[in-house]
């Protein structure tokens, strides 16, 4: 199987946890897509979706979804998304597609956030994916320097730019034993708005697509 196709299993996959008459949370990234696609299917049985992107609210409104403002949403039972990297204790690196601020945003509402991905994506310790942190334009060098102090090597995504109007910076060279107190050093430096590591609030359900068909991870 190529990952595109197992991307595609677990994005179909998730359609068991859409619940009817609900609004749905969608993530972005390739996988995500895969789940729009199945969410098509079922579209006249939910209310809607809110989504995490630009690029997600697009698909959703050309295949008929009709999507919401998050400020319109109170209840949010499940965000589907994909991730760059999936560790053990269901820790995520994301961002890989520059959506990280407003994906963790609506994970944030959401009740259970369901990660879709590829087994490649599976690793014992984050950091071998570079970690995106999006940042406001005039805190670029400074948030670098300060990550270098951390260890990191930090590279400038060239011409990116934010759903927000911010750039990323890709940190390569780290090897992330403690994520949750790295990501809240990270995201108490300012100028940074999210750093892509999702340690504090990771993922409760985790589908992974292997040739041997998908595996359910539960918390
Ligand atoms: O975090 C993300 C976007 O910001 C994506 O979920 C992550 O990059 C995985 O992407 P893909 O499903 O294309 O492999």
């Amino acid at each position: 199987m190529t990952q595109d196709e197992l991307k595609k299993a677990v994005g179909w996959a998730a359609l068991k946890y859409v619940q009817p008459g609900t609004v749905v949370g969608v993530g972005t990234g390739s996988t995500a897509a895969h789940f729009i696609d199945a969410l098509a299917t079922v579209k006249h049985q939910i209310e809607g979706a809110v989504s995490s992107s630009e690029a997600s609210t697009l698909k959703l409104k050309a295949l008929g979804i009709p999507v919401f403002d998050l400020n319109e949403i109170d209840d949010l039972a499940i965000y589907v998304d994909g991730a760059d990297e999936i560790n053990p204790q269901m820790q995520m690196i994301k961002g890989g597609g520059a959506a990280l601020t407003r994906e963790k945003i609506v994970a944030a509402v959401a009740d259970k956030f369901i990660c879709i991905a590829d087994a490649s994506k599976e690793v014992d310790v984050l950091g071998r994916f570079p970690l995106p942190v999006e940042v406001i334009p005039m805190a670029r060098a400074y948030v670098a320097r300060e990550l270098v102090k951390l260890g990191g090597l930090p590279e400038y995504r060239q011409h990116v730019v934010t759903d927000n109007g911010n750039i990323i910076l890709d940190v390569h060279n780290l090897r992330i034993l403690d994520p949750s107190a790295l990501e809240k050093t990270i995201n108490a430096l300012p100028g940074v708005v999210t750093v892509g590591l999702f340690a504090t609030r990771g993922a409760d359900i985790a589908l992974i697509g292997t040739p041997d068909g998908v595996k359910t991870i539960e918390k």
